[in-house]
């Protein structure tokens, strides 16, 4: 799991603050990354303590944690609403993230944009006034040259990630490849957002906008809350 510039408190205290939003009979969206695995935890103790909870897994990593953590799971096909979502955020800058640091922000924005509520998690590092951050691109692995040229066309510098632990590009889990596309100061997220969704040959990029409720930024001595 990729590393962040939070610490695990600030962490932990954003995701548990979120998990207080959890109620008996929900279904929960459980987004992925090393904040919301403090999330998953937490869900996990409610479930042991005979809290009727389902979890919507957001990646193969969110799935076997919620797993090991006993978290009955449903897949999105099956149920017919998402009553809340956690997940974290590699950005956030006002009602606008950016996700994906993963590699798992496709799955991750369909279960966030289903959820009737959307709980962002993180950690004082992930907030800024502009969002800048790279931005994660899916692309279908036949498309990468045409979208990274596409991309380079809207001002951006795309990047393939390559896997740490393997020689490579890394393979998202719907067998896809990623683009990390360097834009610089992001002014109008939303416009971007719909550029890089018009372009053939992505699946799914990593700007949020206008999806999350509420950011809960854990801190050093409790947790800030942002509306969104
Ligand atoms: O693909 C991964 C997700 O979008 C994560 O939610 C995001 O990268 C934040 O992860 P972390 O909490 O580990 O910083």
């Amino acid at each position: 799991m990729k590393t962040t510039g939070g610490t695990d408190e600030q962490k932990r205290r954003a995701a548990e603050t979120a998990v207080e939003a959890v109620e008996d009979g929900m279904v929960v969206g459980l987004g992925t990354g090393s904040t919301t695995a403090f999330a998953i935890r937490a869900i996990g103790d409610l479930v042991a303590d005979g809290m009727d909870v389902r979890g919507v897994p957001t990646s193969f990593a969110s799935r076997e944690l919620a797993r090991e953590c006993g978290i009955p799971l449903a897949d999105l096909d099956e149920i017919d609403a998402v009553d809340l979502a956690i997940d974290g955020a590699d950005q956030v800058a006002g009602d606008a993230l950016v996700k994906g640091g993963g590699a798992a922000h496709a799955r991750e924005k369909v279960v966030d944009a289903f959820a009737d509520r959307f709980l962002v998690v993180a950690d004082p590092s992930k907030v800024a006034d502009v969002l800048s951050h790279p931005v994660p691109v899916e692309v279908l692995p036949a498309a990468r040259t045409t979208v990274a040229a596409a991309v380079s066309d809207l001002g951006g510098d795309p990047e393939l990630r390559r896997a740490e632990r393997k020689d490579g590009p890394v393979v998202t889990d719907n067998g896809n490849l990623v683009l990390d596309c360097d834009f610089g100061p992001i002014d109008d997220p939303a416009a971007l957002a719909a550029s890089l969704s018009a372009l053939p040959g992505v699946v799914e990029h990593g700007i949020f906008v206008g999806l999350a409720d509420v950011v809960y930024v854990g801190t050093e001595d409790g947790v800030d809350v942002l509306d969104c």
